[in-house]
């Protein structure tokens, strides 16, 4: 289970906290969405969960350990996959060799299984020609897509997901594919301002 307890962060001063006292709960197995308004600080918050930054204010357990006397970097490495709003790819490889690096660097459990890796692309609707040109000849969509399968190849505890189907078409979205998962998310505002 994750907790974030009391947090609170801001970048420049206190005084413009995007925002204070998050007290929530994610339990093991479970999806959760966080809405709210562009500019609200989502991302930011995620990056906090995901053990990117420290929180200003407040602490954040990962069953029971606070993620900063475990230690961002070993958190990180131990538990979370994150799907960036920016694909975060390695721009000068293909997508499967995105994914097997990622697995390799991981010491995934399929780390050099490449027919694990191209079932993966395969799943997420990437054709055998596009999983072996260099991603930077993929559409938005598509680089979403291995970066989703990216984070599906290595055995994280903790997936973070920031706007993960932002650059997909109705078809490739669980909300009208009924192949990709569908958990319905608990959704939170994450303050006051928000709306969800
Ligand atoms: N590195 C930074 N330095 C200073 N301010 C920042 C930094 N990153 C983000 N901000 C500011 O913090 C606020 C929250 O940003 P964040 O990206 O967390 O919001 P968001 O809710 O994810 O937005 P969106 O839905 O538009 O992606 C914004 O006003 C943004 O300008």
């Amino acid at each position: 289970m994750l907790t974030t307890k009391n947090l609170g962060y801001w970048y420049d001063r206190p005084e413009n906290s995007l925002f204070t006292d998050i007290n929530l709960e994610f339990e093991q197995g479970q999806s959760y969405a966080i809405v709210g308004q562009s500019g609200s600080g989502k991302t930011t918050f995620l990056s906090l969960i995901a053990g990117l930054e420290k929180p200003r204010v407040g602490e954040i357990d990962y069953n029971g350990h606070s993620i900063n006397d475990i230690g961002l970097t070993k958190y990180r490495q131990q538990n979370v996959s994150i799907v960036f709003q920016s694909y975060n790819l390695l721009t000068y490889m293909s997508p499967l060799n995105n994914l097997l690096t990622a697995m390799a660097v991981t010491k995934s459990s399929h780390q050099g299984n490449q027919k694990y890796a191209k079932d993966m692309l395969r799943k997420l609707g990437l054709t055998d020609e596009q999983m072996t040109k260099n991603v930077q000849r993929l559409s938005g969509g598509q680089k979403q897509r291995v970066a989703i399968a990216r984070t599906m190849c290595c055995d994280a505890k903790l997936v973070v997901a920031d706007e993960p189907t932002g650059n997909l078409d109705e078809e490739n979205t669980p909300r009208s594919n009924p192949t990709l998962p569908r958990n319905r998310p608990r959704t939170k505002s994450l303050c006051d301002h928000c709306y969800s």
